[in-house]
């Protein structure tokens, strides 16, 4: 747990970049801090590490406040990932990811063994590690950026905009990369964005800061999106709110039916039970776009008003069909998800 209590931080030219601060992080949750341009994002994020020191207020991270540690110390102890991913450009990736241990005293052959385990870990290949910073792309980049934060296993982990200057599709690669790490893991993550969508995804608690470094409202995603607490919040959250909503929630809740066969359309399975396409009473073919159980509730309500058949065909794990939702059913739980979260908030 990272615990901010009264933290203010004013620069030395009079700016004040977080304003009396409380805020709780808890333990093995990814804490998303959002908010526009200079609402002190990121230097709330360094206070946590000691790379800018608070004016007042105390910090605590797992209950020791970080100015009565010795501030090397402390940094080694934690994760940092930054936008650039701040490699060594002269060490090979594995050298890189290897850094850090190495610092800890581990021997070079234990230090590199684990760069090794952690280069697949995020995803890489042996080979890439043999290489240079500069001979990977941006995405390679912040996965080697990751797997060194990660070297040293520590509990705690700052990410500053560390998939900001990648492209939309590697960027969500590297998000459901994240996810699933954490699934694993269970870091305390402290994760700045700019972008709502990411925070959404990501957060299992967002807080939204404006100008001044002040919190406006710290809440799990569904929370915020159902009640936000001002204006500024809704703006900031943007006009689809209710869309991202649906995006949390999963098509596992929605009921499903058999797939029809013989009517308006059949839907053509391969031998294995895979879908294979629609076909329709006179005999025109269409692609069909299963989903699963985790898929959100969001991609189905796009898929049932993309598909003619008013159908989203669903498949198990192994891809072989389970069954079909119509558009009506998927609409009808898309309104009660909005409904519940109103509720529940
Ligand atoms: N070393 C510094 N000296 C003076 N002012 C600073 C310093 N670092 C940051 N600031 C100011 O403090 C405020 C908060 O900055 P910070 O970088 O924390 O914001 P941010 O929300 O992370 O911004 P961005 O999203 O643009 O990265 C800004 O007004 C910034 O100009």
């Amino acid at each position: 747990m990272i615990q901010f209590d009264t933290v203010h931080k004013r620069f030395p030219n009079g700016t004040t970049a977080v304003h009396d601060l409380t805020l709780d992080m808890p333990e093995g949750g990814v804490t998303v801090l959002v908010g526009s341009s200079g609402c002190g994002k990121t230097t709330t994020l360094r206070m946590i590490n000691r790379m800018v020191e608070p004016t007042s207020g105390t910090i605590k991270v797992g209950g020791k406040d970080v100015t009565e540690q010795n501030a090397a110390e402390l940094r080694r102890s934690i994760g940092y990932v930054i936008q650039q991913s701040g490699l060594f450009p002269h060490r090979t990736v594995l050298d890189n990811i290897a850094t850090v241990p190495l610092l800890l005293g581990h021997g070079r052959r234990k230090a590199r063994a684990r760069a090794a385990e952690l280069l697949e870990t995020v995803g890489l290949t042996a080979e890439a590690g043999k290489r240079y910073p500069h001979q990977l792309s941006g995405g390679q980049q912040q996965r080697v950026g990751v797997a060194r934060a990660l070297a040293a296993d520590p509990p705690v982990l700052l990410m500053d905009e560390p998939f900001g200057a990648v492209d939309p599709v590697v960027r969500t690669q590297l998000q459901d990369e994240l996810l699933r790490l954490q699934k694993e893991l269970s870091k305390t993550i402290v994760f700045v964005t700019h972008d709502v969508d990411e925070a959404v995804r990501l957060g299992d608690r967002i807080a939204i800061f404006r100008t001044g470094g002040h919190l406006v409202q710290c809440a799990p995603p569904a929370e915020l999106l159902a009640r936000p607490a001002d204006d500024f919040v809704a703006d900031f959250l943007g006009a689809e709110r209710g869309l991202k909503l649906l995006s949390l929630k999963t098509l596992a809740e929605v009921p499903q039916g058999p797939a029809p066969d013989g009517g308006a359309w059949t839907l053509v399975r391969d031998e294995a039970g895979k879908p294979a396409h629609w076909r329709s009473a006179d005999a025109l073919e269409l692609p069909v776009r299963p989903l699963r159980d985790g898929d959100s509730l969001l991609a189905a309500l796009d898929e049932s008003l993309a598909s003619p058949t008013g159908l989203v065909a669903r498949v198990d794990a192994d891809g072989v069909l389970t069954g079909v939702t119509s558009r009506d059913e998927i609409h009808r739980h898309a309104g009660r998800a909005h409904s519940e979260a109103r509720v529940a908030a």
